[in-house]
């Protein structure tokens, strides 16, 4: 069986930990399962020559965990990853890993959702366990724009889709930034004025990205986490910097970095990377750039992780 996971981008700015937004750009797993009880791991794509091929791959942890959650034990495994999202750029590849391994491992177990598809809410619970924190699982299994929160001992999360009129571009650069070590820089306490001010932020950010992409520039303002992370990627807010200060545009940085999400909109009719209104952001965005980011105008992806029915 196989699976599709997305790519996604987190925090929007001011929604840490609780923003995320799906791209059209996936990872696709496939898997199977062996009856000799051996593990064999074939990657192609980003990451092919880094990630490990053994019981440590993420995707294997993260089927294992399934399984284990289910009482059964993983048996032998053959799986092919064919990666199209960069790792620790901030485009939630971890979470793509982690999503695609527990739906794969569901549907090998046989759950799924009422249409026939994955188990959402069940793929949802263990892989925002798993990740930690849910802005980019949950864009990840549901598609769209997503609001992700915790709830006693669960994960909730509401999908929204986002006004045409919007058109995500990445700007990415070779470096990268492991989200472990982002994280690592974020102070314990922040002042009750800077909470206040991204809680309202957030919200208009919700407003912003599903009717109102006129909101987006002031929207696109945090105080809980860009600022903290600048000495781990100081090009990236020089970037951000330019394009709010010089081009009027709405950049963040794409979860914990080091890409550069630029929320770019038309003022009527539906955003593409070929409108003359789009066509010329992502100009001005390749100028300030220059050469050392790869500029990418993704469009959201609405449905999130596709899993197709079993066949093992
Ligand atoms: N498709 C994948 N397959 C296996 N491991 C992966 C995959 N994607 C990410 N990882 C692991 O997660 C790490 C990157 O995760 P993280 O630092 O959270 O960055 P990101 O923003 O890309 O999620 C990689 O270095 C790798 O160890
Ligand atoms: N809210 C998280 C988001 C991390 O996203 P990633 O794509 O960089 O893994 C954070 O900011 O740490």
């Amino acid at each position: 069986m196989s699976v599709q996971a997305p790519a996604t981008s987190a925090n929007l700015g001011p929604g840490f930990d609780a923003l995320g937004l799906a791209l059209r750009l996936y990872n696709t797993f496939e898997a199977s399962l062996r009856e000799d009880g051996e593990l064999r791991v074939r990657v192609e794509g980003e990451g092919a020559d880094e990630v490990p091929l053994d019981e440590r791959h993420l995707v294997v942890r993260a089927m294992r965990e399934t399984f284990e959650r289910a009482g059964e034990q993983l048996p032998g495994l053959d799986l092919t990853c064919v990666n199209g999202v960069p790792h620790a750029r901030g485009l939630g590849s971890s979470s793509s890993a982690i999503v695609g391994g527990v739906a794969a491992a569901s549907a090998l177990l046989g759950r799924t959702g009422p249409d026939g598809g994955p188990d959402r809410d069940g793929v949802y619970q263990i892989a925002a366990d798993i990740e930690g924190h849910p802005d980019n699982v949950a864009p990840c299994v549901y598609g769209g724009y997503t609001v992700a929160y915790r709830d006693g001992d669960r994960w909730g999360a509401v999908s929204l889709a986002p006004d045409p009129r919007v058109l995500p571009v990445l700007c990415v650069p070779e470096w990268r930034l492991s989200t472990e070590r982002a994280r690592g820089l974020l102070p314990e306490r922040v002042a009750h004025g800077d909470a206040a001010f991204n809680a309202g932020r957030a919200a208009l950010m919700t407003a912003a990205v599903c009717g109102h992409p006129e909101a987006l520039y002031a929207a696109t303002r945090d105080r809980l986490h860009e600022s903290y992370r600048a000495p781990a990627m100081p090009d990236t807010l020089d970037l951000i910097r330019d394009l709010r200060k010089h081009e009027k545009l709405p950049a963040v940085v794409s979860g914990a970095g080091p890409t550069v999400l630029v929320l770019c909109s038309t003022g009527a009719g539906e955003a593409s990377a070929d409108s003359p209104e789009i066509a010329g952001q992502v100009d001005s965005i390749r100028r300030r750039a220059g050469k050392n980011w790869d500029i990418r105008p993704l469009l959201v992806e609405l449905a999130g992780v596709r899993s197709p029915s079993p066949h093992p």
